[in-house]
């Protein structure tokens, strides 16, 4: 099939820089990139570059290059659905928060209603290409759907997996390790292939069946957060016994079998997708009846859970067993450096945590404002709106929400927090002034010597 236009259904952190990167390759091709949010697409259409809805390195210039000449953003959804032969789906898919599977199933809720909206529209033959993560065995709905609309029109389904991580996102879209095709009609998987093709090497992509294909995604994921979980469960036991879990993290990650990547202990893994993925996964096994795979892959979110849970109980029993009314400076909001995204951060749960022992909270992140953190905190529903305003103020200058602080908690990477004047906060804290290191940013030789009392994750 000849694609000259093609759409995606959801202009989110995976369907905006996807298609973004897509266009710039395939000056060829129209692509419409639509969304029922509209605050989202006029922030896309922004001529201030600084306004688009995702912060990722490097977008801001491929959405320049490209933008109103073969990329365009809409909420004309109807439209763009009609005019393309090929449609991506890249809505969201979270953890269901009702009824049957409530709190581990993904909420197919939003798949359904693009399929169905699809169904209505077409009126030519389309690819269809599933871009979300979905449970394996989805594209069988989709397809129920698309093939009872009582027209003769021709739908294929592909499964198209995104990979991309949040922060090197343009980086991992213009160079993935692998792209990932399942699908039964080799026609339209060669279709795709093509759009891919014009910068991503044919031995880089990977054909399989449908199924293949979403349990792959959901599998990547797994083991991607099985190994923090991992090093994490180590991390508490070096505390005890004197090894150092970032020694321990270099000595297994030379053994080529094991690899040095994603062996950084930290406050534990967030991140939109981890959590639900595996949820899902473990949701998908129980209802197959395998009890023991479930098990085993729930743990990993029980690990994650635990150490959230104890970087705060650390914390609390340092500062003499209690933090009530003191002073304690957030650095990070965000679930990783580099991006805007706080879904599922650690630092929400910390900060939570930290709130029903009273402590006074001062956030400052560099990406984050103000209004998403007390609606993260919000979101919870653990105490009121005036609750959560009255015990965390969100500064603009990190300076200030460190002065006269009890305690430091460094939750997130971001690069800037190393180069701070660290002999200033120091003289500015209450003391004994202590740094809770999250994620192992700063060098413990450097901070003792300064004064601080200085913990860190598995050290
Ligand atoms: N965020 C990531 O790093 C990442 C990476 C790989 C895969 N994924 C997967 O990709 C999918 C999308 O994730 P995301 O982070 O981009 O989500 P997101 O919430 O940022 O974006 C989804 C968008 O879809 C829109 N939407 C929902 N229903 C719609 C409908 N019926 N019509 C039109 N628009 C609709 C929403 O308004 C939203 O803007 C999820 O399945 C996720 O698991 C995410
Ligand atoms: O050694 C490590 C690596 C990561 N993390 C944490 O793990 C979380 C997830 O990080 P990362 O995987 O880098 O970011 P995501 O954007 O969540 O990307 C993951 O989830 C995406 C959505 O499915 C996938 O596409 C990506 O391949 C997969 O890496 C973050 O909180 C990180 O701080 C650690 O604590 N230690």
């Amino acid at each position: 099939m000849k694609i000259t236009k093609i759409c995606c259904i959801g202009a989110g952190y995976v369907g905006g820089p996807t298609m973004a990167v897509i266009a710039k390759n395939n000056p060829h091709l129209k692509i419409t990139v639509v969304d029922i949010n509209q605050d989202r697409i006029d922030a896309w259409n922004d001529s201030d570059l600084s306004k688009l809805p995702i912060y990722e390195p490097g977008l801001a210039d491929i959405v320049k290059e490209t933008r109103n000449k073969n990329l365009f953003f809409s909420t004309n959804i109807d439209a763009a659905i009609d005019e393309s032969e090929m449609i991506f789906i890249s809505v969201n898919t979270p953890t269901k928060t009702y009824g049957k599977g409530k709190g581990m199933a993904s909420d197919l809720k939003y798949i359904e209603l693009c399929a169905r909206n699809i169904a209505e529209v077409a009126k030519t033959d389309k690819i269809v290409v599933e871009k979300s993560t979905l449970p394996v065995r989805t594209a069988e709905a989709i397809k129920s759907i698309l093939h009872n609309t009582g027209s003769d029109i021709n739908f294929h389904i592909l499964s198209n997996p995104e990979f991309l991580a949040e922060g090197t996102a343009v980086q991992d879209l213009l160079h993935p390790d692998r792209v990932l095709i399942g699908g039964e009609s080799e026609a339209a998987i060669d279709s795709l292939v093509k759009i891919y093709n014009t910068w991503v090497p044919e031995a880089k992509i990977l054909r399989t069946n449908l199924w293949s294909s979403e349990l792959s995604k959901l599998t990547a994921n797994a083991f991607l957060a099985q190994r923090v979980s991992s090093i994490n469960a180590i991390s508490e036991l070096c505390e005890l016994t004197g090894a150092n879990i970032n020694e321990v993290a270099k000595a297994i990650g030379m053994d080529s079998r094991i690899g040095p990547k994603f062996l950084q202990a930290s406050i534990g893994f967030g991140g939109s997708c981890f959590q639900k993925d595996i949820l899902n996964l473990v949701y998908i096994a129980r209802s197959y009846n395998l009890n023991e795979v479930a098990d085993y892959w729930e743990q990993v979110i029980i690990m994650n859970d635990h150490q959230k849970r104890r970087f705060s109980e650390r914390l609390i029993k340092t500062l003499y067993d209690t933090v009530s009314g003191k002073k304690i400076g957030v650095l990070g909001w965000a679930f990783k450096k580099d991006t805007n995204d706080t879904r599922e951060s650690a630092a929400i749960y910390v900060t939570d945590h930290l709130l029903n022992e009273q402590a006074l909270l001062s956030v400052y992140d560099p990406k984050v404002s103000r209004v998403k953190i007390q609606s993260d905190l919000n979101y919870l529903n653990t105490r009121s709106e005036q609750e959560n305003n009255d015990g965390v103020t969100v500064e603009t200058c990190p300076y200030e929400a460190l002065k006269n602080a009890h305690a430091v908690a460094i939750m997130t990477e971001w690069d800037e927090f190393k180069t701070y004047d660290w002999k200033k906060i120091y003289t500015d804290m209450k003391k004994p002034a202590f740094i809770f290191d999250g994620r192992n940013l700063l060098d413990k030789s450097e901070m003792k010597a300064i004064g601080f009392d200085y913990y860190a994750i598995g050290q």
